[in-house]
């Protein structure tokens, strides 16, 4: 269960995302909206990578309280992924493979799903949009996460790359992975079976079910 309790996010312009509760069951949820509903400002609190108000808590885990051992259990790929651009793929999987404690196994598996084993050593700064969104996905699947978090996963990927990620959800769905998923393509996401759909309309969830 994912669980989000009196949330508050405001920023200067006065714009706030604010949901008094949504509890999330293990599954895969997608949340829709249209631009600049908030979608990405959720997805970034949840995360641990923006401060917010409120109560957030993974599978029991605060993240307020225990910030380490919740930010060990989640996976995160933001929309527009943004790394130094002088490290490799290569560099950040050592860094978040040691950090989540994951296989070489895992590393193997998923940088051949999704194909970056050509561009490993590469520099970030050279690397395409696509190239970039393959790094995170990776990052955000290592160390087998309890929930993993995609903002706008399909974007940017190419038809099998999409075709890989579509497969390794569902796996790791069955296998008991929970799913916060954020896409304007909702078409791409229809062969699987979503838990519910989650409506955000000027910060606020909408629609639930
Ligand atoms: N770091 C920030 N500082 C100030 N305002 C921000 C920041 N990030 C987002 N906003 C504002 O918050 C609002 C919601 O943005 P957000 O990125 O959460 O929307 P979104 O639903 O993900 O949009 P999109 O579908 O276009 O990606 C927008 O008005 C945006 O300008």
């Amino acid at each position: 269960m994912l669980s989000i309790s009196k949330f508050e996010k405001k920023y200067p312009s006065g714009f706030e995302v604010v949901i008094p509760q949504l509890d999330l069951p293990m599954g895969i949820h997608l949340l829709m909206g249209g631009n600049g509903s908030g979608k990405s400002t959720l997805l970034k609190a949840l995360a641990g990578i923006h401060p917010a108000k409120g109560t957030i808590q993974l599978e029991g885990i605060s993240l307020e309280k225990q910030p380490i051992e919740y930010r060990k259990k989640i996976g995160y790929a933001e929309a527009e992924p943004n790394f130094p651009e002088f490290l490799s793929i290569s560099d950040l999987i050592e860094v978040v493979a040691k950090a989540k404690a994951a296989t070489l196994e895992e590393i193997e598996d998923l940088t051949y799903r999704f194909g970056t084993n050509s561009f490993a050593n590469y520099p970030i700064g050279g690397y395409s949009s696509g190239m970039l969104k393959k790094t995170a996905l990776v990052l955000a699947f290592l160390g087998n996460p309890k929930w993993i978090i995609l903002d706008e996963p399909f974007t940017t990927i190419d038809i099998e790359t999409q075709e890989q990620l579509i497969r390794l959800i569902q796996e790791k769905s069955s296998a008991g992975t929970g799913f916060l998923i954020t896409s304007h393509q909702p078409r791409t996401l229809e062969i699987i079976q979503l838990t519910s759909i989650l409506r955000m309309k000027n910060g606020k969830i909408e629609q639930h079910g």
